[in-house]
């Protein structure tokens, strides 16, 4: 019985890089498979530091995450070259959009986020087993995509909320995952809340991620991603009519920054 085991584990041994070399689709599952195991591990583990040392829900928990999350590019050989830190420092609150390509910008996020830094997610994040609980100790904010009334309520007490509490808040002004190295329209409840709370909106881009990660075509090795914090837009004055033009100049300058550092020819 021992033996045959034995011998099943050497062919499996054997047979994994051949398996890898020939079959992508191994490869790419997986490489995902270890990124969603090491979500899953590493939230399992840190959820009772956080409230070990932080008592439950607050964004301070947010630095033991991003502590840990930073270490996951180094499994997968990604480096992050980074430009405009310093425009992060804005007195108080800001509204951070940026573009969202994959599950794997969490990496991306936890790279630059800066202190005191919440996120808007998806509410069916929330049940993501012990992913969801970790964001949430984390303070991420939980919105329903599918009824625009509630999360608009949600976002107006995010406004309300966001100077007492000093937070700044991170929106993926898309509203869904996007690789396909372009931009899609922006959503513009994010605008709302930076015009509703007099707050500048400090967009954040990452460069394409086509070079190295496709799902439709298996493809994910290592590689560079380039991000760009580009200067704040003060809303200081604006109102709701501003929204749109907000949202379009922001849609605009992070377009751009997109195609020049994925260094495609902007249209
Ligand atoms: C230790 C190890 C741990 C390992 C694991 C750790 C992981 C890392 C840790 C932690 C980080 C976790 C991070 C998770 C991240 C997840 C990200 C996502 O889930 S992305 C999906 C959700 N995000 C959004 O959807 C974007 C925000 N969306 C919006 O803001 C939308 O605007 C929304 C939902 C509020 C409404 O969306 P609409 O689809 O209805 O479209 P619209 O055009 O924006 O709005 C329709 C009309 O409503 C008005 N409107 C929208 N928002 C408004 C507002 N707030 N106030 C007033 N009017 C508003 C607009 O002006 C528009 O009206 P007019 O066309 O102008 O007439
Ligand atoms: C081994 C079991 C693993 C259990 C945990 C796996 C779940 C990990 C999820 C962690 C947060 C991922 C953040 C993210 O990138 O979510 C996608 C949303 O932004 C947008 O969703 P969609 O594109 O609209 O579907």
């Amino acid at each position: 019985m021992e033996l045959g085991w034995l011998l099943w584990g050497a062919a499996v041994l054997l047979l994994l890089p051949v398996l890898m070399e020939l079959s992508p689709a191994v490869n790419f599952a997986l490489r995902i498979g270890f990124y969603y195991l090491l979500f899953f591990v590493c939230s399992a583990l840190t959820a009772p530091v956080c409230l070990l040392v932080n008592g439950g829900r607050t964004v301070k928990n947010m630095r033991i995450i991003k502590t840990v999350v930073k270490t996951f590019k180094y499994f997968f050989g990604l480096r992050f070259e980074v430009k405009g830190l310093e425009n992060f420092e804005v007195e108080g609150p800001a509204i951070i959009v940026s573009n969202h390509q994959s599950i794997l910008d969490m990496m991306g996020l936890m790279e630059v986020l800066p202190d005191n830094c919440v996120q808007v997610g998806k509410k069916e994040l929330m049940y993501a087993g012990t992913v969801g609980l970790i964001i949430y100790l984390g303070g991420v904010i939980f919105i329903n995509r599918k009824s625009t009334s509630s999360a608009k309520m949600v976002m107006a007490e995010v406004a309300k909320t966001m100077a007492t509490d000093n937070v700044k808040v991170w929106v993926y002004p898309e509203g869904t995952r996007n690789c396909t190295g372009d931009l899609l329209p922006f959503k513009k409840g994010a605008f709302h809340v930076a015009v509703q709370a007099q707050v500048p909106v400090i967009p954040v881009v990452y460069s394409s991620f086509t070079t190295f990660y496709n799902p439709k075509k298996n493809l994910f090795t290592s590689g560079k991603i380039k991000v760009e914090v580009l200067p704040p837009i003060e809303t200081k004055g604006l109102t709701s009519d501003d929204v749109s033009e907000l949202t379009d100049r922001c849609y605009r300058t992070m377009r751009a920054t997109l195609f020049r550092l994925s260094g495609r020819p902007g249209e």
